[in-house]
């Protein structure tokens, strides 16, 4: 059956080819439904591709009973329920890099038309006024330009604004000394930038942390006669404390691409003439959108026909060569995961994964989050995945330790996973035999050597004679084929275990007499 896409902004045609080339997928585009409309239908999609107009909402999400991906043809997650979406375990992609530029070059082009109030002389040109004393600007070169936000925007307009022959100053909690100098920049705290600043373009996203980051404060401590730029997000600055500080002249000029609200419903700051806008275009050249649209077209085809992307928002994205790599790994890892929550009595508080040997110089995430998967499964069901897991550990209040040891027991490789629980601690390593697939190698402090499959028995007993003849005849009476036996002691006479392999699994009757055979002391099922 093939994947059912829905797309519910407008995209460009040339951007989803690889969709429409791509064969078993079924694409329905429709960019006219309401809220309510995209509720009812959104049950039947595999994937939904949107820009910044739909609103995926928790509701929304809920509803999407068959959503594997969100492709987001454009920067800015600010419009998906991320959290909703990883609750449930919906992959969330973008394409980051695709529309830069396009942005880059319109944020310069809002600050050179508001420098030289453009719009507006053109505005009374149109309206047959020819008025050249109205519409005085200032010049850029030798102005200082603050850049709140140096990420992949923000460096293209700082070199653009160089090229304008402009003094630069940027904050970014993530920009360096080195990459300031790299880039021939100044760089302070926030407050350095908002007070040196004869220009200010903010590029950060919306968050929490930046939502009317340009406040009432931020504006008293700038220069009298600032110019401001936001072609990032709607909400970055405060709308209402810019209009204000327009209306007493500390602002001079404002160019705004974004709003709090979109489409826009208050008009009261485009009554002010210092104020320049567009309704949310930096992204709008047709190469930009041809390259977003093909950027998610291309990861949700890979998502759901082979499990890959390259720009997930809410998974580690891992490249293709070392997830070649560790691929090979997540069955075992998996595995280990289910067979621990079977063996371990009670829930899991802590678990502690180890890898070894090879896996040691490894990216591993994917790899814990498969164990976290097998772990959470048997009782949270199949909607857990590799997107959820991590969450849905955090949520349950369990905590997750990654290690790493070059050495191994002889092992090439080896994963160790230790759970803990209010009743104790038991721990299960396996490796990749080369050529031979999966193999359990220990059980708590036993050497084992299991394939992980199938219907298991796993039985603690004192090491005594006649207990295994025991186990034999009760299983045979009970008519429990046993496939393969591994035995093992800690030393003779002492604690032993033996690691059965079953045809099918043991009815719980089976498991009650085993239990009270002499000498028995523990009898795991465990169903991999
Ligand atoms: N107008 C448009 O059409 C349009 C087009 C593309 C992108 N955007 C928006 O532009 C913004 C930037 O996009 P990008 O691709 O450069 O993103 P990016 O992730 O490359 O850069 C964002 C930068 O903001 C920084 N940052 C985060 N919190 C900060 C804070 N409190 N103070 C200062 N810096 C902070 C981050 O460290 C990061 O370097 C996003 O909001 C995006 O949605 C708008
Ligand atoms: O979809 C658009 O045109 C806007 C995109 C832009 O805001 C982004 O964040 O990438």
């Amino acid at each position: 059956m093939a994947f059912q896409i829905l797309i519910s902004d407008p995209l460009s045609e040339d951007g989803i080819y690889p969709l429409r080339q791509a064969e078993g997928f079924n694409i329905v585009m429709e960019t006219k439904w309401t809220p309510e409309q995209l509720g009812e239908q959104i049950g039947e999609f595999d994937a939904l591709l949107v820009r910044s107009q739909t609103q995926v909402t928790r509701a929304i999400i809920e509803k999407a009973e068959n959503l594997k991906i969100i492709g987001r043809a454009g920067v800015g997650v600010d419009n998906i329920d991320l959290e909703a979406a990883t609750e449930r375990g919906i992959i969330v992609v973008n394409a980051p890099d695709g529309n830069t530029n396009s942005a880059a070059e319109h944020t310069m082009a809002m600050l050179m038309s508001m420098a030289r109030k453009i719009p507006q002389a053109f505005h009374a040109l149109r309206n047959k006024t020819w008025d050249r004393k109205s519409y005085v600007g200032v010049e850029l070169k030798n102005k200082t330009l603050g850049v709140v936000g140096l990420g992949r925007i923000g460096a293209e307009v700082a070199a653009r604004a160089k090229g304008q022959r402009m003094n630069v100053i940027a904050y970014d909690p993530f920009l360096t000394a080195e990459k300031a100098e790299k880039l021939g920049i100044d760089f302070g705290t926030v407050e350095e930038v908002l007070k040196a600043a004869d220009f200010i373009t903010v590029h950060t996203p919306l968050l929490k942390e930046t939502r009317h980051l340009i406040n009432e404060a931020a504006f008293s401590i700038m220069k009298d006669g600032v110019q401001i730029v936001n072609c990032a997000r709607g909400g970055i600055i405060d709308e209402n404390a810019l209009y204000h500080a327009i209306k007493s002249k500390k602002v001079a000029g404002a160019a705004l691409d974004v709003f709090e609200q979109e489409p826009m419903v208050d008009f009261r700051l485009l009554d002010l003439p210092e104020v320049v806008a567009t309704p949310h275009l930096g992204a709008s050249t047709i190469e930009a959108q041809e390259s977003v649209a093909v950027d998610v077209s291309k990861d949700v085809i890979s998502f759901l026909t082979s499990g890959t992307v390259r720009n997930s928002v809410n998974l580690p994205s891992v490249p293709k060569e070392i997830m070649a790599k560790i691929e090979p790994y997540f069955e075992l890892s998996e595995r280990l995961g289910i067979f621990l929550t079977d063996l371990a009595d009670g829930t899991a508080e802590e678990v502690n994964i180890q890898y070894s040997g090879e896996l040691a110089n490894m990216e591993v995430g994917p790899l814990t989050r498969n164990t976290l998967k097998g772990l959470l499964k048997r009782h949270l069901g199949t909607h857990v995945n590799d997107v959820n897991a991590m969450y849905l550990a955090n949520q349950k209040g369990i905590m997750v330790n990654e290690s790493k040891s070059t050495t191994s027991r002889g092992f090439t490789n080896l994963i160790t996973v230790e759970v803990k629980t209010a009743k104790g601690t038991r721990k299960a390593a396996g490796t990749l035999l080369n050529g031979q697939g999966a193999r359990i190698v220990k059980v708590d402090d036993f050497i084992v050597d299991v394939v992980p499959k199938g219907h298991l028995l796993f039985i603690r007993h004192n090491d005594r004679p006649g207990v295994i003849g025991r186990v034999g005849t009760l299983l045979g009476t009970e008519d429990v084929n046993i496939a393969t036996m591994q035995v093992g002691r800690s030393n003779e006479g002492g604690a032993a275990i033996m690691m059965l392999s079953i045809d099918k699994a043991a009815q719980q009757s089976s498991l009650e007499q085993l239990k009270n055979l002499a000498e028995i002391e523990e009898v795991t099922a465990i169903n991999l």
